[in-house]
């Protein structure tokens, strides 16, 4: 059972809509964003743009990612998973396709949670203009990624898109992935490759220098998407990220790339 959360207005509130560092809101980060306050300012700010922009600057090829992310999860009917660092849902929606209604077979239930009230409210905003009938068993939750509130061995899958490189403590927020999966269950995690190649890591450099900022200064958004830079260089390799995941204790974690390289995916058995 999750514990401690209620229901307001669609959506599930933290014990204490519990949030990180001084003040929010305002004052964009205009650093690297090194605090999760911060970063929960920056993704606040970016909330209602995000998904246009994921689709300019992808060329709508997130969406292909998001779904391997899923498929890989192994979510299937009746199943009762989790989409960590939602945002504004592209992974719950489809995560709810997999595992049906309520009622079908098993709990089929989707926990959404993010730490960015603006990124869930844009999520709960296009769950009511969907029309299919499963996107009901989606619930919206605010919470954080270092200390969830749900007990140990709660879900049959988790997913994590663009999520685990925004967290301050990522070892930490895999650790609660493992505590929260049970035995056997799987973890897949989407999220930008840091390459140890140098041509890929140039390429994505110059993606982000000559393409992703000029478009998202056009919004006013210039170091929010400039942040983009930074983490991706402070974030782990594929094979640090496997480690990782058997130092959270799960059994198994391969990580793949995708997009040439651009993109990875670590998929981790509990
Ligand atoms: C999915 C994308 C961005 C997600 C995203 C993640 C974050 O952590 C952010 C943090 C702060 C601000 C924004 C974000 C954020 O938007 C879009 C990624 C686009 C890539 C930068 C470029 C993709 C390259 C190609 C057009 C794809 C070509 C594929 C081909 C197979 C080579
Ligand atoms: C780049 S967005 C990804 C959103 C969505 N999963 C997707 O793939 O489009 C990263 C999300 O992680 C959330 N996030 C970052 N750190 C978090 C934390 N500690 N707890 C909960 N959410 C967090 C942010 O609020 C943001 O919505």
């Amino acid at each position: 059972m999750p514990m401690g959360i209620s229901v307001a207005a669609g959506l599930v509130l933290s014990p204490a809509g519990h949030r990180h560092g001084r003040g929010h809101g305002h004052a964009a980060c205009r650093c690297s964003s090194s605090s999760a306050g911060e970063r929960q300012v920056l993704f606040s700010r970016i909330a209602p743009v995000y998904d246009h922009l994921n689709d300019v600057l992808s060329l709508g090829q997130h969406r292909t990612w998001k779904r391997i992310c899923v498929s890989w999860s192994r979510a299937k009917m009746g199943d009762r998973v989790l989409d960590l660092c939602c945002g504004s849902g592209d992974l719950a929606f489809l995560l709810s396709q997999k595992v049906g209604l309520d009622g079908e077979v098993g709990v089929a239930e989707v926990m959404a949670v993010d730490f960015s009230r603006q990124q869930l409210k844009t999520a709960a905003d296009r769950q009511d203009h969907r029309w299919k009938l499963c996107y009901k068993n989606i619930k919206w939750i605010e919470g954080d990624a270092l200390d969830l509130p749900f007990t140990d061995c709660y879900f049959d899958a988790v997913t994590v898109g663009y999520g685990l490189r925004n967290v301050v403590d990522k070892s930490k927020a895999m650790r609660e992935i493992f505590r929260v999966l049970k035995p056997g269950s799987r973890a897949s995690i989407l999220d930008f490759n840091k390459s140890s190649s140098f041509f890929t890591a140039s390429l994505q450099d110059w993606m982000i220098d000559n393409f992703v900022v000029p478009l998202a200064s056009g919004y006013g958004l210039t170091e929010e998407y400039k942040y983009l830079k930074s983490s991706i260089s402070q974030y782990l390799t594929g094979q640090e990220l496997e480690k990782l995941a058997k130092e959270a204790g799960f059994s198994a974690a391969k990580h793949y790339e995708l997009a040439g390289g651009l993109m990875g995916n670590l998929v981790a058995t509990r």
